[in-house]
């Protein structure tokens, strides 16, 4: 079965998924995306990235559109998407729309005296400067103008993708606004940028490594703690040489100021390396978890799918207070390696009382293919078929109760040991298969055809969607959407072969 080849039973199942793009279109579809790589548009960047004034401004890929901020177009089709399937109160929160991301992957080229720090420009690999960017958070604007300077005072070479040259190639701020030394009200402004460089080096001994290391002293020296404005929270290295599409290399080293980066959200700390998945826009993240625990009742169990360093199921450990009695409080299932750090150091954070495992799998089956889009198609069929499994382990136990009414000797003694043993097993894991399973998605597309999925099959319908504006400028939303086991309350099965005068109901 292959559930128990998880061994992710439980009553929540909570799945977070990022839409994977497809690796031929560039960067930004590897596992390490820059920033959000969108639909073409002909119109933006004109306001939220500046531009030379003379000529028209190269667009970069980053935003659609620049008006509407706070009702992304595909809002209204979300909406009737969801009223069609019973949920007529889908709400939409517009979170903020300015300075909203702190987190952000840029490319790095141009020259040492003219260097290009930001997006593509739409289907191409022309990087498009954008160092007003009124998506970021505006300290990343700040560190990536410093990082210019660096780059110019200390003749540090871009990275030259056609010739595979050059030393600086990516760069990823990490913003993190938990401060317990400033008021709340403070904390966001103040902001401190986690840097990490992308350096063309195998490691830290190769014969570029002084420059790196003076450019990474030229960001704290005008930047960190004791500089006149203090912006940078770390420096950190990565190294890549590979000519392929992705971004970070698999070394990573700690350069200067904070090892630890902390962040506040879902109503605990949690750690981040550079090198783990974190969420681009915190606040509006923050609004998700809020809104999620309102869906975990106390004491559940839970397991939590495609978990990055664990941040949803550890907030819900926090404060749903998961219970232990099906051996775990909450489960992580997680692919990348790197998450496993992060995890440990968040749960070192939490009360000793809360059990928190992360296993290192693939939420499909176990080979290491990553989805391109959406749910794993095996992690589907098993969801779609979760009622057949729960019809056969009744269907088991109750012949399991007539075995225990037998009492003709030859026939007990023919349907002896195994059966029993079986039956028994299935119906005991029957009993905590998941009720309810909460979907976090910020492919629509991807979304709607996972959903339509998982209704067809009737095993699930779904009880309530929400969604938040995580990337204002574009067209995507992140959906919050709530299934339940079974057909929703009053959709009862009409009895076979009986006449009825009332209207027949539509299907999901
Ligand atoms: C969008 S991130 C969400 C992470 C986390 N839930 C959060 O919100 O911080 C998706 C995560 O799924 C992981 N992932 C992708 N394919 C996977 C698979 N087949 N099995 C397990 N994890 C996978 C990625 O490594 C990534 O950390």
């Amino acid at each position: 079965m292959l559930f128990s080849d998880w061994d992710i039973l439980s009553e929540k199942i909570i799945h977070s998924r990022h839409e994977q793009r497809s690796s031929k279109r560039g960067p930004y579809s590897s596992d390490h995306q820059i920033n959000a790589w969108l639909r073409p548009s002909s119109r933006l960047g004109h306001s939220l990235h500046s531009s030379p004034a003379a000529r028209p401004p190269a667009q970069c890929s980053g935003c659609t559109h620049e008006l509407n901020l706070h009702r992304p177009i595909i809002l209204d089709e979300a909406t009737d998407f969801f009223k069609n399937l019973g949920v007529s109160d889908f709400t939409f929160d517009s979170c903020r729309l300015w300075g909203w991301r702190c987190r952000a992957k840029l490319a790095v080229r141009g020259s040492s005296t003219s260097p290009l720090i930001g997006l593509y420009q739409e289907g191409t690999h022309n990087v498009v400067d954008i160092p007003h960017c009124k998506a970021h958070h505006p300290n990343i604007n700040a560190a990536v103008e410093l990082l210019k300077q660096g780059i110019t005072e200390l003749n540090v070479e871009p990275y030259d993708e056609d010739q595979g040259t050059g030393e600086l190639r990516y760069v990823q701020m990490a913003v993190t606004t938990r401060n317990t030394s400033l008021p709340a009200a403070e904390r966001y402004r103040n902001g401190k940028v986690q840097v990490a460089l992308v350096w063309n080096s195998r490691n830290e001994n190769s014969p570029s490594s002084d420059k790196l290391n003076a450019l990474a002293n030229f960001l704290w020296r005008n930047g960190g703690r004791s500089s006149k404005v203090h912006l940078m929270h770390s420096v950190w290295a990565n190294f890549q040489t590979s000519t392929n599409n992705i971004i970070f290399g698999n070394r990573w080293r700690h350069l200067l100021g904070e090892r630890d980066f902390w962040e506040h959200v879902g109503g605990i700390d949690i750690s981040l390396d550079p090198s783990s998945f974190g969420q681009a826009n915190t606040r509006a993240f923050d609004s998700l978890l809020r809104q999620l625990r309102k869906y975990v009742p106390y004491g559940a169990s839970v397991a939590d799918l495609y978990a990055g360093a664990g941040v949803i199921g550890l907030s819900l450990a926090a404060t749903r207070k998961c219970r232990q009695e099906l051996g775990w409080s909450v489960k992580c299932i997680e692919i990348n390696k790197e998450s496993k750090l992060s995890f440990e150091k968040t749960v070192g954070r939490l009360p000793t009382s809360i059990d928190c495992s992360i296993r290192l799998a693939s939420c499909g089956h176990f080979n290491f293919d990553p989805p391109r889009k959406g749910l794993d198609p095996s992690l589907v069929d098993a969801l779609r078929t979760i009622s057949l499994v729960e019809r056969k382990a009744k269907s088991s136990q109750s012949s399991s109760l007539k075995v225990k009414d037998e009492k003709r000797p030859w026939i007990l003694r023919a349907r002896e040991a195994s059966v029993m043993i079986e039956s028994k097993t299935t119906w005991e894991e029957s009993q905590s298969l998941p009720q309810t399973l909460i979907y976090i998605s910020c492919g629509w597309e991807s979304f709607k055809e996972d959903c339509k999925s998982l209704l067809s099959s009737k095993a699930w319908h779904l009880d309530k969607a929400h969604g938040f504006n995580f990337f204002p400028g574009t067209q995507s939303i992140e959906v919050l959407a709530i299934f339940k086991r079974g057909p929703r309350a009053g959709h009862k099965k009409k009895k076979s072969g009986k006449k009825s005068g009332k209207k027949k109901k539509k299907p999901l």
